[in-house]
């Protein structure tokens, strides 16, 4: 769990279409948001992003397979002999009144969603089982959550019940131009490497679902451009940052590389 203040500097985010626009309109209508989108992509820095831009603290949660409600809402502490109630990240942003965020959501176990549902639907009430309250979110109160629809399997899907309590948001790989913007403006590379960087990440996604699990991120173009910025062999760095981040075949690792190297003339 990780506590973002709000701060002055809005971190750096390159828009794609209307989301900005999305995210303001449900955050004043009191609506929750679900970002769907693969790895690497944009979500998180989004949020932060919007958080920032609002004002608004914002509590990240990683989701993970035992993640559970008393994770999210807070539980019973023993120390020195005295038993102290201690917030969960979601009952902190309920109680400022800022935006909790939960990465991954479909991956937590499902007794979250007894404190998801009531928190999700126009009731915006958290209650909490262990100390008898029942918290009503403030109307700056929002609840955003974040699935890979890639890693979906039937059993992991989101159930309709919750998906509908949510507007919800599509992302996808930027478009060439905005995501050569968005590796200039988070490493400070030059603009011909960026426009290398993002031809290797396009023909390695055409790639994906034959030999690659997931597609070459933005997050992976990123390091390799801070990498390269840094003064290290293009080729070298889209090994370490892009290839071998991909794949744990050699083979395919040697037919990711040749496109590196066909892009830097090797
Ligand atoms: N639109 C964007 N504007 C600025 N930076 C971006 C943008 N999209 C991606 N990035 C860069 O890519 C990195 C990864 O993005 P982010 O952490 O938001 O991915 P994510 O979609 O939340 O991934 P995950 O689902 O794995 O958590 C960011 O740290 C940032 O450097």
């Amino acid at each position: 769990m990780m506590l973002d203040t709000p701060h002055l500097d809005v971190p750096f985010y390159q828009p794609a279409g209307d989301e900005i626009d999305v995210f303001e309109h449900a955050w004043k209508n009191r609506l929750p948001l679900l970002i769907k989108g693969p790895t690497g992509c944009g979500k998180t820095r989004f949020v932060a992003h919007m958080a920032a831009r609002l004002g608004l603290p914002l509590y990240t949660v990683a989701c993970h397979d035992d993640l559970t409600a008393a994770d999210l809402v807070g539980r019973h502490l023993i120390g020195d002999g005295q038993t102290v109630w201690c917030d969960g990240p979601l009952t902190r942003a309920v109680r400022e009144g800022g935006i909790c965020y939960l990465d991954e959501v479909v991956e937590a176990r499902k007794d979250t969603t007894v404190v998801l549902h009531p928190l999700a639907d126009d009731r915006r009430i958290l209650p909490i089982d262990r100390t008898g309250e029942l918290l009503a979110a403030p109307p700056s109160f929002m609840l955003v959550v974040s699935y890979n629809p890639g890693y979906q399997n039937l059993l992991k899907g989101m159930k309709p019940s919750t998906r509908q309590r949510f507007v919800s948001l599509r992302f996808d790989f930027p478009a060439s131009e905005r995501e050569e913007a968005i590796l200039v403006g988070e490493s400070g590379c030059a603009p011909d490497l960026a426009k290398r960087l993002v031809s290797i990440a396009h023909a390695l996604r055409t790639l994906k679902d034959q030999d690659l699990e997931e597609a070459a991120s933005t997050r992976l173009l990123v390091y390799a451009a801070l990498l390269v910025r840094d003064g290290m062999d293009p080729v070298t760095a889209c090994r370490a940052a892009i290839v071998e981040s991909l794949t744990d075949d050699p083979e395919v690792a040697d037919a990711l590389m040749e496109v590196v190297s066909a892009t830097f003339g090797r």
